[in-house]
């Protein structure tokens, strides 16, 4: 039987596995970074401004041998595609980056590294896509899981053993917001789990904010649907690694099951990408003002760039802002229900990251999936409002919700 994970099962199978491999560190400050293209990613006899879309399946050989071009079909690798992975690589410190078809994808493909027997630690405050896909694992591939909070590094070790292959890390999380130490649990849990990998999902704070291969983790990932892409018009997922032997890991399973993105949605990542820096100022900055007033209002509010946020500094020692997704409890569902309904300006929608503003409940909408009781047993409030800021003027957002809330029949206070 072939091992999947091993590097030259890999390389032996794949005829155009177009590396897209970052080879130097960003030189400038990661705004720039993002705007600036490597231009020697993609050989263009145009000099084309914009990468130009390969939307293509196969390309021609010149002889039969199979020794031909660097691409040969676009499941195992395409220009445009090479162009997004390299740029995304560089963007996240990371030796080996790679482009699939959503972010669950980028977990479905780091979970092929895991195998049966083997264990998973990751948070039991996490996004119910992928508490539904832990869930998967556990109950149909032979893999266990342990949900621990992961705000406590003690409770992660708790669970580490021979058997550990991973360890998923979400930081903020989905939808508390809370913070876990990735740099100290990383340490910990190389040291005591050298078989272990830490996976951390970055979503949250976008490369821009966080980089948490630099801070330890060995594989870094993000739904490209939201900050990356910041448009609402794809689905994407992108994975970073630390190490070459991860890397051929990762390809061999991406290349086997074609889950790769497609060309046309690698141009549009790339083109969403640019703005990055520009977008997460604006709506982090909106995100401080929301979450000031609604705390100003009495209300529980979960922002990591609030001093009553238990875990702001650790935070501010990881990243360097606090995002643009905050959450709030109202202590009454039905209250939370009609100050949901009465917003005009924010949008009903799961999904964040976008430059338009939304509103969600997190247990009604993108955390439905994971069940009542385990819900309730994990804590999570069924009042909870996510907020997911945009780039809108600030003051229309504020007066927008202070109507919501009135609305609703909560006492704003002037
Ligand atoms: C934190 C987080 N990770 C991963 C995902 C999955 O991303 P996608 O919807 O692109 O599959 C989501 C949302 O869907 C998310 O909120
Ligand atoms: N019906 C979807 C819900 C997607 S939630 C999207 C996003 N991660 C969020 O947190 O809002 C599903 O069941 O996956």
């Amino acid at each position: 039987m072939v091992d999947i994970t091993s590097a030259s099962a890999s390389s032996s199978s794949a005829v155009s596995p177009a590396v897209s491999a970052a080879s130097t560190r960003p030189a400038y400050h990661l705004a720039t970074e993002l705007v600036h293209i490597d231009s020697d990613a993609v050989k263009d006899n145009y000099n084309a401004a914009s990468v130009p879309i390969y939307q293509t399946a196969t390309f021609k050989q010149h002889n039969a041998d199979g020794s031909g071009g660097e691409y040969d079909y676009s499941r195992s690798g395409n220009p445009t595609r090479t162009a997004v992975e390299v740029h995304m690589a560089k963007i996240m410190a990371a030796e080996r980056a790679f482009v699939v078809s959503t972010g669950m994808t980028a977990l479905d493909v780091i979970l092929r590294l895991v195998k049966s027997g083997q264990e998973i630690v990751a948070g039991d405050d996490i996004y119910g896509g992928t508490n539904r896909l832990l869930t998967y694992v556990s109950q149909f591939n032979g893999v266990r899981v342990h949900n621990v909070d992961t705000t406590d590094p003690r409770k992660v070790e708790e669970k580490l053993g021979p058997n550990t292959r991973l360890v998923l890390l979400e930081s903020p999380t989905n939808p508390l917001i809370k913070i876990a130490d990735i740099r100290g649990i990383s340490q910990r849990v190389h040291e005591l789990c050298p078989q272990a990998l830490v996976v951390v999902d970055n979503t949250m704070m976008s490369p821009y904010l966080q980089n948490t291969l630099e801070l330890g983790a060995d594989i870094e990932y993000h739904s490209g649907t939201k900050y990356l892409s910041g448009h609402h018009d794809l689905m994407a997922g992108v994975i970073g690694c630390r190490t070459k032997e991860v890397g051929d890991q990762l390809y061999f399973v991406i290349n086997a099951s074609g889950s790769g993105l497609g060309p046309f949605d690698c141009w549009l990542l790339l083109r969403g990408v640019k703005t990055l820096g520009i977008r997460m100022e604006k709506q982090q900055s909106n995100a401080i003002l929301i979450a000031d007033f609604l705390e100003a209002q009495g209300l529980r509010v979960h922002f990591p760039g609030l001093k009553s946020h238990p875990q702001y500094d650790l935070h501010a020692q990881l990243a360097s802002g606090p995002g643009a997704v905050l959450s709030f409890e109202t202590g009454d569902v039905g209250l939370s229900e009609r100050i949901v309904e009465g917003a005009r300006l924010w949008g009903i929608s799961v999904s964040f990251g976008c430059v338009n503003s939304l509103i969600s409940m997190p247990c009604k909408m993108s955390h439905a999936s994971i069940p009542a009781e385990i819900r309730k047993q994990r804590q999570l409030p069924e009042d909870l409002i996510r907020l997911c800021v945009g780039i809108e003027h600030p003051e229309d957002l504020i007066n927008d919700l202070t109507n919501a809330l009135r609305v609703a029949g909560f006492p704003v206070k002037a």
